[in-house]
């Protein structure tokens, strides 16, 4: 066996139990080999990672965003989303050239990697592009094209809908396997009832699952109950798009019902608290999705919205902001932000990973401790949900490969990465006006 062993750390194991252990990987599989004090003793290991001082933990998953916002990064703040969307990211991104979202999507993800996330939900356009990214940098991705229908005549919507689930159809498997697909309407209101339709139908046949916006303002909600007398997500599942394979971004004004509804049919909705808060959305009922048994995972939105993809700053938001919603300080606690930063986004997003345990794929992140923000370390899950940040991950491995060691990441030039993002962003701005 080709083996490679994180030793000497403290590992998170999926109870968030955190024990004294060596993780061993089979490099062969990608998978984890063994888990155990001193395990790393029983084996002739081909490479090793020293987490001394650390501790060893599942991975990240961002379970939501749109990775090549990383260019729109400071373009446009202080707005809602309508407005937002309409008066400046769209016309930005209809400016977007193929090589802007492979760009963006290498600069978004040299960001992933340095905070700990090894894997990524991302709904945005010229797929090609972000699973060449993908490929090349090692992480695994959930991938879509997103589809808007509205203000398109019925040709071009039409074929907007055919390229999301061509490319779903085309790239699910790609990478060796770390880059599955999803059909992704954009939201229940910016793609019309019949499209939505007939093309989740044509997903379920394929086995493709779906992922959209759903309820983050109230803007898309009254629009819905007003045509339809039904709530969003009653719509939604009226269409057939709501199962254990699907997942929503935001879920933020969802009521009671709703909460059943997605707990019934098994679908996940995925929180992304900052982007709530700068777009001023509301705040999501995670405790009472949680107490329902919905499973929620944690995503960033796009860096235009956020401003970064840092998902350590995103648990604590969503601890922090639970406890706000709630008026409950002991709503989202530790442990619940952690879960859902890494199983739970991780289940949400259909992908493995999000626990460490023998036979799991090896996506971890290796946490140092040793930083004065972080000490004293009286409860270790407390720091990874209130104080750690991802600039404290020392070493990311994902499907058994390291991608950053002791800060340097070595699946992508960082450099060359950062140069190109700023020059491609700085034309982009221009041409968008
Ligand atoms: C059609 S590809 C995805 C589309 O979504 C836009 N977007 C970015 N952030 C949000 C958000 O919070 N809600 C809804 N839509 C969002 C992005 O700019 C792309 O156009
Ligand atoms: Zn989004």
């Amino acid at each position: 066996m080709n083996t490679l062993c994180i030793i000497g750390g403290r590992v998170l194991r999926p109870d968030c139990r955190v024990e004294p252990a060596d993780v061993v990987v089979d490099r062969d599989s990608g998978n984890v080999a063994d888990v155990g004090e001193n395990a790393a003793a029983d084996y002739d290991a081909d490479e090793t990672l020293d987490a001394e001082g650390c501790v060893v933990m599942p991975g990240l998953v961002n379970a939501h965003t749109h990775v090549a916002m990383t260019l729109l990064r400071g373009y446009a703040d202080d707005k809602p989303l309508g407005s937002w969307l309409r008066e400046d990211i769209w016309p930005a991104e209809a400016a977007l050239e193929a090589d802007d979202v492979r760009a963006g999507t290498e600069l978004g993800i040299v960001e992933m990697i340095r905070s700990g996330t090894t894997a990524f939900a991302d709904m945005y356009f010229e797929v090609p592009k972000v699973v060449a990214a993908v490929e090349e940098s090692g992480v695994r991705a959930r991938l879509g094209h997103g589809v808007v229908t509205v203000a398109k005549d019925d040709e071009d919507a039409a074929a907007d809908v055919e390229e999301s689930l061509s490319v779903a159809r085309e790239f699910d498997g790609a990478a060796d396997g770390r880059v599955r697909t999803a059909f992704m309407p954009h939201s229940l209101t910016t793609v019309g009832e019949d499209f939505l339709r007939e093309a989740t139908a044509t997903a379920r046949e394929d086995g493709i699952p779906l992922h959209f916006h759903a309820n983050e303002t109230t803007d898309e909600v009254s629009p819905i109950v007003d045509d339809y007398e039904k709530r969003p997500l009653s719509y939604a599942d009226d269409l057939g798009m709501l199962t254990e394979d699907d997942f929503v971004a935001h879920g933020v004004h969802v009521d009671t019902e709703e909460i059943e509804l997605l707990a019934a049919r098994g679908t996940s909705v995925v929180h992304c608290p900052a982007s709530n808060m700068k777009l001023a959305s509301g705040i999501a009922p995670v405790q009472e999705m949680l107490d329902a048994g919905v499973n929620v995972g944690i995503g960033t939105d796009g860096a235009a919205s956020n401003n970064d993809l840092d998902v350590f700053d995103e648990l604590r938001d969503a601890a922090m902001l639970g406890k706000l919603g709630a008026d409950d300080a002991s709503a989202v606690p530790a442990e619940a932000a952690v879960t859902a930063a890494t199983a739970g986004s991780a289940d949400a997003i259909g992908l493995p990973g999000g626990r460490i345990k023998t036979g799991a794929p090896a996506d971890i992140a290796v946490v140092d401790f040793d930083a004065a923000h972080l000490a004293p370390a009286h409860d270790v899950v407390s720091h990874l949900a209130y104080a750690v940040r991802g600039s404290d991950v020392r070493h990311t491995v994902c499907d058994g490969q390291v991608l950053m060691e002791d800060g340097a990441v070595l699946t992508l030039d960082e450099k060359r990465v950062v140069e190109e993002a700023r020059e491609r962003a700085d034309a982009l701005a221009e041409r968008a006006g």
